[in-house]
């Protein structure tokens, strides 16, 4: 089984923060899924199945940032924090509707799971979830779509979940045999590729310890940026789980990674 990230970076123009998908980018990879899962021959790892995980870029992150969702309160702000929490919530499922849209109409039969719906955190860790439904719609060929969302906390009473973290769990609990994540830049630098000229791609990830002098600074997202991702992904290498950081806003590259042909990206595993 494979699971798919697409980050909300290339689905939607993060930067602006406003709520705008990006459909040159939506239509683009919604051919190149369709491709994939068409073309049976090439990669037997997508015959078991494709989970497709979405983040929530300018949709979710700039209301969960303005009602700091998932930072502790007073019970008097709760109110408020009700209101944030309903208008994040309703912001990524707008998002998540449109990205479905543009899948169906394209042929992947997908069909989408809100993980505020059955999914809970405590301190803003996946307390609850049940994996049942998603087996469920693999076995009977459908893509399940997921993507970052608010959800019930045990201790904080709301927090922000991100898709790093959905894609962490499924992949450990459905072992996954592939976990690709699409961003908007080739894979881990070792400073921000978007701000400096000369940053370098590192190739092969295994520690947190390699990254420590990096710069790895993120402005609107509230669920860690790139450095987020990256923990997320070293949890899953422990395990023995390898995953890959792709460019999903070049052409091709989330096809070919998809097909299990060589791409440019940084590489999360441990050899022992
Ligand atoms: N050292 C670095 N290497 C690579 N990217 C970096 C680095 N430092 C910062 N970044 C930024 O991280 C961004 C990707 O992380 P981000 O969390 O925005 O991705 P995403 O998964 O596409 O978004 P979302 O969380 O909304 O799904 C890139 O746009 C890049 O500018
Ligand atoms: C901001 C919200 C609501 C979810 C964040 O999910 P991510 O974009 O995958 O980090």
């Amino acid at each position: 089984m494979i699971i798919l990230k697409l980050g909300g970076s290339i689905l939607t123009n993060k930067d602006l923060q406003t709520s705008e998908v990006n459909y040159t980018n939506l239509n683009r990879l919604s051919a190149e899924i369709k491709e994939a899962i068409s073309n049976k021959n090439s990669n037997k790892t997508l015959d078991d199945g494709l989970i497709i995980i979405h983040g929530a870029g300018s949709y979710g992150h700039p209301p969960a940032k303005k009602y700091k969702i998932g930072e502790s309160f007073d019970i008097s702000e709760y109110p408020e924090k009700r209101i944030g929490f309903s208008k994040t919530q309703n912001c990524v499922k707008r998002l998540n509707t449109i990205i479905c849209s543009n899948f169906i109409d394209h042929g992947i039969p997908c069909v989408s799971l809100q993980a505020s719906s059955f999914i809970t955190t405590k301190n803003k860790r996946i307390e609850t979830f049940n994996l049942d439904i998603i087996k469920k719609y693999l076995k009977e060929g459908f893509i399940p779509v997921i993507y970052g969302d608010v959800v019930i906390d045990s201790e904080l009473k709301i927090a922000v979940l991100s898709g790093d973290q959905i894609l962490q769990f499924i992949a450990k609990k459905l072992k996954s045999e592939e976990v690709i994540l699409g961003t908007d830049v080739d894979g881990v630098f070792n400073k921000n590729p978007k701000r400096y000229d000369n940053a370098e791609i590192i190739p092969n990830l295994s520690s947190l310890n390699q990254i420590e002098e990096f710069d790895l600074t993120t402005n609107v997202d509230v669920t860690g940026g790139m450095i987020g991702k990256i923990k997320e992904l070293l949890e899953l290498a422990e395990l023995g789980i390898e995953s890959k950081i792709i460019n999903a806003n070049k052409p091709k590259i989330v096809l070919n990674a998809l097909e299990n042909k060589e791409t440019r990206g940084t590489v999360i595993k441990i050899t022992k």
